[in-house]
């Protein structure tokens, strides 16, 4: 193993030691409690299974005959969750087919942070995924089940489901991915088009054209944002089938993917010889695993909050220095926009996860001692699903790279260090996605403007007051404050001014898309300037360093200077009314920091 990725191993065990054991204790417990719908009374389980076909009443009588439970993200909202439409019926058959039953155990809410990147449902986007975790969690609570199967891909939807299944880590479950779509114009062509329209030289319509183009059918979008990466962490993690994450929807495979999924779970039940529960899988490796594959990619800077909060679900206690150094010794081996051209479908042709996974092992990068739903091992996943001769099975992926532009190898990577890099200095602690920079603008000191709204960004454009070297930034954005929304809108105006050879540069303790990439942006800014941040008191003129190559961020005013300033006003009425945001006030307040994952879990805490 590498030295870095062990030690940070060690200490991330360390760490959690007394939390962890709590938390396999209380996994333990409930695994004693045997064939779990035992414990109902004859009442519930009439109830539990009233709505059934004879044959599954049958089977859920006996308690010889495991009962999956499925939670669904599906709406028709997210191109990336429409397909999931059909799966409960062909899931449901396929458990059939191995003697077994399954129930939809809960619909869970998914948004999709395309539809409300910049509108105000954005402010509920971070709070909608301790929604699900606790609706996944109201699903599952019926006990009716023996193992359950998580159909979510996007944003904020894998980490609910995940956090939520870890309360019930003692079933065995595998996430069933539904596919990227097919490529439509590159996500580069979007962005040019999306900068036009910003300086006024395309209409709207032609802004629609290119964007109906980009996002154009069912499926996960192309752009390596948080959804794809919350595939590949649960791939590399060993919670879904080797090999499914970017398999098109309409593609044979992906109904075989997801039919061995329903199948497989049923093994993996304490009914059968291969019990695998989840939060045997969801271990101090495993999460370690998912890190570094996020790093070697440059994967979406929301999952610095996201596998926080997940492995504290499992009483693994991880943070932000745990990041930055392995960060520094995971190099990075894929481009894929906004980090490059290509996109996911040209990823996966490259030789995707198959090649990815056998990189990072053979450099020793990741641990190959852990358990997976696909069984012990993650060698395992250096293979990919093939149909042959009308059935699913799984052969050796490629061992040299079919596009190095796109997925290269441990010898010659893009940059020895991976896509993310923790920035410290008097303004707090904040992370930046360095992967998607250009290697001449990751050092940036210039004046401040600053903005309580993303929306303020339109106007100064216009005006010209922008055309400088600037410090963009944008505060009172914080989980506390706002519900922390994405600030992707600020994107093509930021990207227009570089372009222009003006060295700007974002802070914010809010957040940026997973698709955000190419201007320098300190985001989830900690301690937020809700929480006493020094971010309220950046006035404009201040000047700020950001050094991305030393992990520097910096306000430039004398202490004097400072302690004699007041705190501006974090103005907040806009947000606490209106598109529902006022049923979200007690669940804003509850959460936690971003570096200990936007949490509202915080009583996992006390238990372990
Ligand atoms: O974190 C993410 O990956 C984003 O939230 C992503 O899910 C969102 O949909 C982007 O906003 C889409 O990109 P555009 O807004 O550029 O289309
Ligand atoms: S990737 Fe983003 S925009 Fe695309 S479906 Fe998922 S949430 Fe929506």
């Amino acid at each position: 193993m590498h030295s870095v990725v062990q030690a940070v191993t060690d200490r991330i065990i360390a760490r959690s030691q007394q939390s962890r054991s709590s938390y396999l204790s209380a996994l333990n417990d409930a695994k004693a409690q045997g064939v779990h719908r035992s414990a109902l009374s004859c009442g519930n389980l009439a109830h539990g299974f009233a709505a059934c076909q004879p044959v599954e009443k049958d089977s859920l009588r006996q308690l010889t005959k495991a009962n999956i439970g499925i939670v669904t993200a599906f709406n028709d909202m997210l191109s990336a969750h429409q397909p999931y439409e059909t799966y409960p019926n062909m899931l449901k058959q396929a458990c059939m087919d191995v003697g077994s039953v399954a129930q939809v155990a809960a619909g869970v809410p998914a948004m999709c942070d395309g539809v409300t990147q910049g509108q105000p449902g954005m402010e509920l986007s971070l709070l909608s995924r301790e929604v699900i975790a606790m609706s996944t969690a109201v699903g599952l609570s019926h006990n009716m089940f023996d193992g359950a199967l998580l159909l979510g891909i996007c944003d904020k939807i894998v980490p609910g489901l995940l956090i939520g299944a870890l309360s019930f880590g003692h079933l065995p479950m595998l996430f069933v991915p539904a596919g990227p779509m097919k490529s439509g114009i590159p996500n580069k062509e979007k962005a040019r088009i999306r900068q036009q329209f910003a300086q006024g030289q395309v209409d709207r319509a032609a802004l629609l054209e290119a964007e109906s183009k980009s996002y154009h059918s069912a499926g996960t979008c192309t752009f390596y944002g948080t959804a794809n990466s919350n595939q590949l962490m649960l791939e590399v993690m060993g919670l879904q089938l080797p090999g499914s994450s970017f398999v098109n929807p309409d593609d044979p495979l992906r109904d075989e993917l997801s039919k061995m999924a329903a199948k497989q779970v049923c093994r993996l039940t304490s009914m059968g010889t291969q019990y695998t529960p989840i939060g045997e899988v969801v271990n101090e490796k495993s999460v370690v695993n998912g890190i570094v594959a996020l790093l070697a990619t440059g994967g979406s800077t929301n999952l610095t909050m996201h596998i926080v909060a997940i492995a504290r679900a499992a009483g693994i206690i991880v943070n932000w220095d745990d990041f930055s150094d392995l960060s520094a010794a995971v190099p990075l081996l894929a481009r894929v926009y906004p980090n490059g051209h290509a996109d996911i479908n040209h990823f996966h042709a490259a030789g995707g996860m198959a090649l990815l996974v056998k990189e990072l092992l053979d450099g020793g990068l990741i641990h190959e001692d852990v358990n997976t739903v696909a069984g012990y091992g993650l060698r395992r996943y250096t293979q990919e699903p093939r149909m042959i001769d009308g059935e699913l099975k799984w052969v050796d992926g490629v061992t040299e790279s079919l596009d190095k532009e796109v997925l290269t190898h441990l010898d010659t990577p893009f940059q020895s260090n991976g896509g993310l890099t923790l920035l410290k200095g008097n303004l707090g602690r904040a992370v930046i996605k360095v992967s998607a920079v250009p290697a001449g603008n990751r050092i940036i000191e210039a004046p401040a403007v600053v903005i309580n709204d993303q929306n303020e960004i339109d106007e100064l454009f216009k005006s010209g007051s922008l055309d400088r070297d600037c410090v963009v930034v944008v505060k009172g954005q914080g989980p506390k404050a706002n519900g922390m929304p994405e600030l992707h809108k600020l994107t093509p105006f930021l990207g227009t001014l570089q372009d222009k050879g003006f060295r700007v540069a974002l802070v914010t303790d809010g957040r940026m898309s997973g698709a955000s990439g190419k201007v320098p942006a300190a985001i989830h800014l900690t301690p937020e300037a809700l929480d006493g941040g020094l971010i309220a008191k950046v006035q404009d003129g201040d000047v700020i360093r950001i050094d991305a190559t030393t992990g520097e961020l910096t306000l430039l005013v004398d202490e004097k200077t400072l302690a004699n300033r007041t705190a501006g006003i974090v103005d907040l009425h806009h947000s606490a009314y209106g598109m529902g945001r006022e049923l979200f006030g007690a669940l804003r307040r509850s959460l936690s920091s971003p570096e200990t994952g936007a949490r509202s879990t915080s009583a996992i805490d006390e238990l372990y």
